[in-house]
């Protein structure tokens, strides 16, 4: 079926007892695109993730998955490929042996041996392809999960925290790789906590909070939504920045930053880029040097923080009627002896 979404979601809720870890989510996710999903923990990040591969189904609101309605059956959909929580892996199979059982058990033809060095290749594998996986790295685990589902050439590709474990040389081949993907028009859903992996990675974004869509749409436009951030301000002369940063308009000095260790020539200041602009002009006119100069937090982190603060409740959410039962499926993607999906 044609379809300009990867994802279509209306209203969809889940429960699990009194918990409502999907609370009405509304999100599209075009084609071919890597998507981040954010939020805190707990947000419903990995509940959704579920919901795409298939490994629970919605109590309530309706999913378009490639264009198809998503049955309230349990099951991968097709297309779609991915895992939770690392891969499910056979530690006595080699990598290359894994590759081919795991996705010959997804009714693939997987056993011809070049499509399997490809996939080993594509994620960086080639060298460990005869070596047992119980022997591997989180990171190296993760990229023959990966590999897996590259096997099925998935056109929705679900994964979670697929950074995890990696080296920066690992995480950067990764991350081309699945821009590769995406510019191939496939679809990637990635959740991440590191809003550097992120900004790298994808280029639009959805903030979850307490189940709920806070933010969905280009990464760029969240961290605009960050308003006014702490800036750290080094300079020759503390005493008088303090003065200056009080005496300049828009800005508030913050007496006890988060995080921050006190340093001696170290002020902070509050507020947006313009009055931090003018408090340069102004330190420098009453002769004080400025040595350093930044946010404290990056933009999408503020942004992250300012729309999941906002949207914290004072208590914790309950269905508004009975919770209906969950039907969730406590196998993997790809059934396998180890690790898994929740
Ligand atoms: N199988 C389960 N049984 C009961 N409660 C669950 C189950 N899975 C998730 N929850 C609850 O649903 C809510 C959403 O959980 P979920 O794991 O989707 O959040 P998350 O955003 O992935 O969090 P994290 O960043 O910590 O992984 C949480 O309150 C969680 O405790």
């Amino acid at each position: 079926m044609e379809s300009s979404a990867a994802v279509r979601s209306r209203s969809t809720t889940k429960y699990f007892g009194d918990v409502v870890a999907l609370d009405g989510v509304d999100l599209d996710i075009p084609l071919g695109q890597v998507h981040g999903l954010v939020g805190p923990n707990g947000a419903g990040k990995t509940t959704l993730l579920g919901l795409l591969l298939g490994l629970s189904v919605a109590d309530r609101g309706t999913l378009e998955i490639l264009g198809a309605p998503v049955d309230r059956v349990l099951g991968t959909p097709a297309g779609v490929a991915g895992f939770l929580d690392g891969p499910g892996l056979y530690p006595s199979l080699t990598a290359r042996q894994n590759l081919a059982a795991l996705a010959s058990l997804r009714g693939h033809r997987s056993d011809r041996s070049r499509e399997v060095d490809e996939a080993l290749e594509q994620v960086g594998l080639s060298d460990v392809g005869d070596e047992r996986p119980r022997g591997f790295s989180l990171g190296m685990r993760q990229r023959l999960g990966l590999a897996a589902a590259l096997l099925t050439r998935p056109r929705l590709l679900v994964l979670d925290e697929p950074s995890n474990g990696l080296d920066p040389a690992a995480k950067r081949h990764i991350h081309r790789l699945l821009g590769e993907l995406a510019a191939a028009g496939a679809t990637v859903v990635v959740s991440s906590h590191h809003m550097d992996d992120v900004a790298a990675l994808c280029s639009e974004v959805t903030l979850l909070s307490n189940g709920r869509v806070v933010f969905s749409g280009p990464v760029e436009k969240l961290a605009a939504e960050s308003g006014r951030l702490d800036y750290r301000v080094a300079t020759s002369d503390p005493v008088v920045a303090r003065r200056v940063v009080t005496e300049t308009p828009g800005l508030e000095l913050v007496t006890d930053p988060d995080g921050l260790r006190p340093e001696d020539d170290v002020v902070v200041a509050r507020g947006p880029v313009s009055a931090v602009d003018e408090l340069v002009v102004r330190l420098v006119g009453a002769g004080v040097a400025v040595r350093g100069l930044g946010p404290t937090v990056t933009p999408l982190e503020a942004a992250f923080l300012a729309l999941t603060d906002a949207a914290t409740p004072t208590a914790p959410a309950t269905p508004a009627t009975p919770a209906t039962p969950a039907h969730d499926q406590t196998s993997p993607t790809v059934p396998a002896p180890a690790g898994g999906a929740r």
